[in-house]
């Protein structure tokens, strides 16, 4: 509790340890239903060059569905640093959960200082740790900017996503060049105009 009677957040811890969440993997399960499904599709993996692609999608699916572990480093603001951080265009990749195709695209994450400012990578390895699992664009956007204005507590989180979804560019209506943009604001970055505004300028997208 601060002097003036006003609840002080606790700051952030200096690192914390973000682990992978395995969900139980059985590889040897996946590769013999992986043969199947090409089987029942008619692709034949009797040819050498065919042979191992059963192993081969599941270790690729496997290794999209695992992010990996990392140290949420903070650091204090000691300098009471007060304007925005952006980290622009971060390269994304994801698959959507609906047919398991890729979406991939970019990202742009910011936040407001308070008491603790992150290390600049963490933006990236956030976005990773969502991504790399079955998903959809609105709630990875939703679920880094949810999940950096709890552990990081700072003033305002924007998170804005820009992708291409594989399942409605290569197949199915085959609308290609569409990108899906994705956006949440929170802290003042939603309630202070100026903020907001100041964010999409960074961002280069138009206000
Ligand atoms: N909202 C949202 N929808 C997505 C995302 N990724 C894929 N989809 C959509 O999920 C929907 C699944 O719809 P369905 O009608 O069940 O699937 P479908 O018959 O293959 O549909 P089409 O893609 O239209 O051929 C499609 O409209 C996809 O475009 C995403 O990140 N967010
Ligand atoms: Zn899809």
């Amino acid at each position: 509790m601060a002097a003036d009677g006003a609840q002080t957040p606790a700051p952030a811890p200096a690192a914390l340890r973000v682990a992978h969440e395995p969900q139980g993997t059985d590889l040897e399960a996946a590769e013999l239903a992986a043969a199947q499904f090409l089987r029942a599709l008619g692709v034949s993996t009797d040819s050498e060059s065919l042979r191992d692609t059963p192993r081969r999608m599941t270790h690729a699916y496997a290794e999209l569905f695992s992010p990996r572990p990392f140290d949420l480093t903070t650091f204090p603001n000691d300098e009471g640093y007060d304007e925005l951080v952006l980290a622009r265009g971060i390269p994304l990749r994801s698959v959507c959960e609906h047919h398991l195709m890729p979406f991939v695209g970019t990202a742009h994450i910011g936040y407001l200082p308070g008491q603790r400012i992150l290390g600049l990578s963490k933006l990236a390895r956030v976005l990773e740790h969502f991504a790399f699992r079955p998903q959809v664009q609105e709630r990875l956007t939703k679920q880094v900017a949810d999940w950096l204005q709890h552990q990081l507590e700072p003033k305002g989180v924007g998170v804005v996503i820009q992708a291409e979804h594989t399942c409605m560019t290569l197949r199915g209506v085959q609308a290609t060049g569409t990108a899906t943009m994705t956006s949440t604001l929170l802290g003042l970055l939603r309630t202070d105009a100026r903020s907001r505004s100041k964010f999409l300028a960074l961002t280069g997208l138009p206000r």
